[in-house]
């Protein structure tokens, strides 16, 4: 914890309230607040606790629930997750999960808990995620929660392990940036169409190595909910994380949910919260300014969140490209998408919605969605509408307002909480080829199913897509009923029924939840082996000089999920991640559905020895947090790889495995590192100690590149960083201690959890606009 006078931002702020240690390599020791979890991101940080014999140092800073893998159909008939699970590997992850939490004494809500519900939406909606906070989850829309002011970021899963253990992370200071968004957006223009028209401005690569404080009237205006939509996707532009100001509807969304303070210690609360703003003259190192009035609806055209464009354009043409690289994306995408350039947005029609995702399931979303639909039914050309709300909770109240009725009677389908079609790890994804009118946050190729082609919109927008069929300029609407569907007043939201079948499940449940993963049935069952304690926790390969095949990608933005598609993910190991490398780029399917190698430069002879991969395109490894991708390159031999720019979680998790990620120009790459082995077979050789570039013959390509001396220091000694961290216990304790004191009411945090008939106050019952 530092003060100081000088003018600071409002992410200075809160990283500086968190230091626990700075090193004198520069990189810091922060403590995390609020750490969420997840079964998919979990598994192999909670082995590498049991392999170590550690534990969880703060269970109570510690909530946990099950979302990507869970079916989102009817839990009525739920005995257990065994029986409920059909897919293996989805099923393992959540029983997994549920070991762990039982081991580690961790709050849980699991399938049968109407709190269960997206990870990024259960954070704010139990007053968890706080203002102030440091958030961080195994999940890269973590970003979410920096609607409250948190400082909140993804992270992969060495580092869940890192947190868990010691609740502490390693942080290097990231810039400033402040997109402000002056005046106010215009009706029906929703802060899904601002973010979208923003990530389109600035680029999927524009917010790296950045925190952005969204300011401006138009944010301070944002309902709670809309203003998570809007730091959930700064992600997407390649920030570390999305920040707004807390202010009085952000008090007012969090006064009486169940984890918030209360009392004296929400008073106390309330008065360190008001300071967390920034000072009118702090340093932003980027400033972006967007005028509301210029926001109309938005809708994504390719396969990146950037390929966005007002519903009143046409698809673009490549012919206007004047960038190479750029032009042969936009074909790409084009012909991935199934469309032609020049067609205006609102005569394309299409075959699915979705309607769901930690972008875009909460309440506000829903009504916004009925709305639209109310009194209309679905076209006939659309094969299905899914509706997946955000939370169990949502889902109740949704209910209790009629929602699921409109969206029924519409011909829509109404369904259980979860990640669902957003990413398709449940077996909610599209055929191949289907066009999905979608609320989410991603639109990359293969993300919502195999060959699946995803346009990204508004809720109300992709409701009104289901209605025409075609998308739909939203502001020339017909409501049939220009009323907002019914809001309830009522004050509670669990009542005794959902109590008794809650505990009644509880009870069934049991046997399953008491079930230990290393049992021989459960092994026998899932085929795989038992975890056994090593004691020891797992020491990297050094990483010093490094000569190796060189193999080039010409491809901008390559995402995490092209680097490793969904379906590898749903596995409790790190190893044996090889084939699922760049899948969709390295396989087709023949006619009996069997992998056939396409000629993708890692499948070539010579070439499939790769160690060293240069990547010739920005933003390397965005997106997803998923520690997959670096695991999968690691699994094939990559060790190193030299790209202009990285997704930021992706170069961290990158060098949590030993493997070195190496910033260079991209005019040095294309004019000195290529021409070097392209088309000679030429190694190169990375010196990591001197920080350079060879060629085989030892002539220097690269003077220069840069580390941090942190990092380098791990990987040339290939150390744990997790008992490097434990030898600072003094530091995590002190800063503890004096936290207990000044942020007292940051105490109790998941601990305070309750049964579900706990609770008095009801959550939906109030919303931002109506104080
Ligand atoms: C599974 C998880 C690692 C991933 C993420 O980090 O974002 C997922 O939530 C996604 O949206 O792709
Ligand atoms: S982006 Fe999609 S898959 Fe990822 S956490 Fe959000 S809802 Fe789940």
């Amino acid at each position: 914890m530092t003060t100081s006078t000088a003018p600071t931002t409002l992410y200075d702020k809160v990283f500086n309230a968190h230091i626990v240690h700075k090193d004198e390599s520069g990189s810091y020791l922060l403590y995390i607040d609020r750490h969420l979890v997840h079964e998919v991101t979990s598994p192999q940080a909670f082995e590498g606790l049991e392999n170590a014999d550690r534990k969880v140092r703060r269970p109570d800073c510690t909530l946990v629930t099950v979302d990507h893998n869970i079916p989102t159909v009817s839990r009525k008939s739920f005995k257990s997750i065994d029986s409920f699970i059909d897919q293996k590997d989805s099923k393992l992850q959540v029983q997994t999960l549920e070991k762990n939490v039982k081991k580690f004494d961790l709050t849980y809500f699991g399938m049968t808990d109407a709190r269960q519900g997206i990870v990024h939406i259960v954070g704010p909606e139990q007053g968890f995620t706080l203002p102030g906070t440091t958030v961080v989850c195994g999940d890269s829309h973590t970003s979410t929660h920096g609607a409250f002011g948190s400082l909140a970021f993804g992270i992969g899963t060495s580092e869940v392990e890192h947190v868990l253990a010691t609740q502490t992370i390693i942080q290097k200071k990231s810039k400033n940036m402040r997109i402000l968004v002056n005046g106010i957006l215009s009706p029906e223009i929703t802060s899904k169409d601002l973010i979208l028209h923003i990530i389109h401005v600035i680029g999927t690569a524009g917010g790296t190595g950045c925190v952005i404080e969204f300011a401006g009237e138009a944010i301070y205006k944002l309902s709670m909910e809309a203003r998570m939509s809007m730091c959930n996707m700064a992600i997407e532009a390649g920030a570390r994380a999305g920040m707004i100001q807390p202010d009085q509807i952000t008090f007012d969304y969090i006064k009486g949910r169940p984890l918030a303070p209360n009392g004296e210690q929400w008073k106390k609360a309330v008065k360190y919260w008001k300071t967390l703003k920034s000072d009118p003259d702090a340093y932003f190192d980027h400033e972006i300014v967007i005028e509301a009035k210029d926001v109309i609806p938005t809708i994504t055209w390719g396969t990146s969140p950037q390929d966005a464009l007002p519903i009143t354009a046409s698809v673009p043409d490549p012919a206007n490209a004047t960038d190479p690289i750029q032009k042969s994306g936009m074909i790409r995408a084009l012909k991935y998408m199934g469309l032609k350039s020049n067609v205006p947005f609102v005569d394309i029609s299409i075959d699915k919605v979705f309607i769901g995702s930690c972008t875009n399931a909460r309440l506000e979303d829903l009504r916004n969605a009925a709305k639209v639909v109310n009194g209309y039914k679905i076209a006939p050309n659309v094969k299905l509408a899914l509706v997946v709300p955000g939370s169990g909770l949502i889902k109740r109240q949704a209910e209790k307002e009629g929602l699921d009725k409109i969206f029924e009677k519409a011909g829509f389908t109404w369904r259980e909480a979860g990640c669902s079609m957003c990413l398709g790890m449940n077996p909610d994804i599209l055929d191949p080829e289907e066009r999905c009118a979608s609320t989410s946050n991603r639109n990359f190729e293969g993300r919502q199913g195999a060959l699946s082609r995803t346009h990204l919109m508004s809720p109300a927008m992709a409701a009104a897509a289901g209605i025409a069929g075609k998308f739909v300029d939203i502001r020339k609407w017909e409501y049939k009923d220009p009323g907002s569907p019914r809001i309830s007043v009522e004050a509670d939201n669990y009542d005794d029924e959902d109590y008794e079948l809650y505990k009644k499940v509880q009870d069934e449940e049991k046997q399953p939840l008491e079930e230990d993963i290393n049992s021989k049935e459960l092994k026998e069952k899932n085929g795989k082996k038992p975890i056994t304690a090593k004691k020891k926790p797992a020491g990297l390969e050094k990483f010093t000089i490094l000569k190796g095949v060189s193999a080039i990608l010409n491809k901008a933005n390559v995402d995490t999920d092209c680097i490793i598609p969904k379906q590898f993910l749903k596995t409790i190991k790190r190893t044996g991640l090889k084939n699922g490398l760049f899948y969709e780029l390295r396989f087709v399917k023949d006619a009996n559905g069997n992998d056939v190698p396409t000629d993708f430069i890692l499948n070539q002879p010579y070439y499939d020895k790769s160690e060293i991969l240069v990547v010739n395109g920005d933003n390397f490894g965005c997106g997803s947090s998923r520690e997959h991708a670096p695991w999968a390159l690691k699994d094939f031999g990559i060790k190193c790889y030299i790209a202009p720019s990285f997704g930021d979680i992706f170069y961290n998790n990158s060098l949590k495995n030993g493997l070195l990620p190496i910033r260079i120009p991209p005019e040095i790459i294309q004019n000195k590192i290529i021409p070097v082995i392209q088309d000679t077979q030429n190694k190169l050789v990375v010196d990591l100690p001197n920080q350079n570039i060879l060629d085989e013959n030892g002539n220097i390509i690269v003077e220069h590149f840069d580390i941090d001396a942190f990092s380098k220091h791990c990987l040339i000694n290939g150390l744990d960083e997790i008992g490097l961290t434990l030898q600072k216990e003094k530091y995590i304790t002190q800063y503890e201690e004096v936290r207990r004191d000044i942020y007292s009411f940051l105490e109790g945090g998941s601990k305070l959890v309750k049964p579900i008939n706990g609770t008095k106050k009801s959550l939906y019952g109030v919303t931002a606009q109506e104080w």
